[in-house]
């Protein structure tokens, strides 16, 4: 039975044939390959958060403060790393986090698409941004039989809204994911020091450009008077949602709905009472709020809050480590979101791919060593903290 480990012994086998992996198979020679190879404000974009990136940082470097013990003599020659959620039986238990700008991470402008194939090669589910350089109707053609979620960015303009979580259901999307951190953009010195919003240039916006209600607010097409559109766009962008909306959010759609920033236990609670399907612990990277507790530090908390509700989780996942860490401390999936980004920058649905297939392989390779033959173990295993 093919196990994802084996990732491995194609490496050492290709490497017998002296063929070496195509990109680094670690999260920071990658990344320092993707420096030396994105154009820089593109990489200033996707590498670069908020403040003096100081949360962003603590997201990963809290996975050491956390540590696993291993058992033995236990036979774990078959792991199985599947889950459910929403009565999908998913063969991994990661997902590609939404990502704004992978429309334009690729060379031809086709990022997400391209996310898209590397997530059917894999069958590790995409949830794709509402900012695109593709409508989401187009991803998920591209998706095939992968689940794909689809990732809401509320407009102000509620007729707006409504068409695109309506186009999302219609294009089979298995479940609106409500991100609730980004009204308004968080300080981004990066950004702000090159005077890039990549937004505000025109790019990524093809899912309010195909939407015949944005199309209805517009004077002349975007085809014809592009910056105005880009106006309209920046003007519509971010509903500031309170819980008060739940009860709209809900009357939306009959999918799933699942809660995108909530770190908090009380906010956890208050979302399930409000009919949320799922929370999604995450502090967007550290991208939207510097001056941040670690997102891995406070998955333990919203776990316990959620009980049986699931809890994705995503910020700060560099390693196959860092997933086990994460599914040991009670997140039922978890998301990958800026390492995937430099593969697919790298080497397009290939290298997206293979950053994918070294992760698991990671994951799968430490449940085998460790004792854990399956996520329930890994789950009833846990996580302690450690002194560093
Ligand atoms: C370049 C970039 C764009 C992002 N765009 C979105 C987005 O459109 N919607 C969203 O909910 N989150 C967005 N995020 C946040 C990710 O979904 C995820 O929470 C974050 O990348 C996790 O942190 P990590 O990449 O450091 O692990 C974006 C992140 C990055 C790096
Ligand atoms: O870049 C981001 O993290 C992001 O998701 C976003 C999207 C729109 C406006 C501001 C930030």
């Amino acid at each position: 039975m093919a196990q994802f480990g084996d990732y491995q012994n194609e490496i050492y086998a290709a490497g017998l044939r002296g063929v070496l992996p195509k990109l680094p198979v670690d999260a920071a020679t990658l990344e320092a390959r993707a420096e030396a190879a994105m154009p820089p404000h593109v990489l200033n974009y996707v590498q670069g958060g908020c403040g003096d990136e100081a949360t962003q940082r603590r997201n990963s470097t809290a996975f050491a403060d956390w540590g696993m013990v291993p058992r033995m003599m236990v036979d774990t020659r078959v792991r199985d790393l599947s889950i459910e959620l929403f009565g999908l039986t998913l063969p991994t238990p990661i997902f590609l986090s939404p990502i704004g700008v992978t429309g334009i991470c690729t060379a031809d402008g086709h990022g997400d698409l391209a996310a898209a194939r590397a997530s059917a090669a894999t069958g590790v589910p995409m949830m794709v941004s509402t900012l695109a350089n593709d409508p989401l109707e187009r991803v998920a053609e591209a998706l095939g039989d992968t689940p794909g979620f689809f990732q809401l960015y509320t407009p102000r303009h509620e007729g707006l809204t409504e068409s695109l979580v309506a186009r999302a259901e219609a294009a089979g999307y298995k479940g609106i994911v409500v991100t609730l951190d980004t009204w308004v953009t968080g300080w981004r010195p990066r950004d702000l020091n090159t005077g890039n919003f990549p937004q505000l240039r025109g790019a990524v916006l093809a899912n309010y450009f195909s939407d015949p209600v944005f199309r209805s607010l517009l004077a002349r097409p975007p085809e014809d008077d592009p910056a105005a559109a880009v106006m309209t766009w920046a003007a519509t962008f971010g509903r500031v949602l309170t819980w008060d909306d739940m009860a709209w959010l809900r009357s939306l759609t009959s999918l799933p709905i699942i809660l995108k920033g909530l770190c908090h236990p009380d906010d956890a609670r208050r979302a399930i009472d409000a009919g949320a399907d799922a929370i999604f612990c995450s502090n967007h990277g550290g991208r939207q709020a510097n001056g941040g507790i670690a997102a891995i530090d406070m998955l333990p908390d919203v776990v316990a809050a959620a009980g049986d509700v699931p809890v994705l989780f995503d910020s700060g996942v560099r390693s196959g480590s860092d997933v086990v860490k994460a599914l040991a401390l009670g997140a039922r999936a978890v998301g990958i979101g800026r390492p995937f980004v430099y593969g697919l920058a790298l080497d397009g649905a290939e290298g997206a791919a293979h950053v994918i297939k070294c992760l698991l392989a990671e994951a799968d390779l430490l449940m085998a060593v460790n004792g854990y033959p399956t996520l329930a173990d890994v789950r009833a295993a846990g996580a302690t903290r450690q002194r560093r």
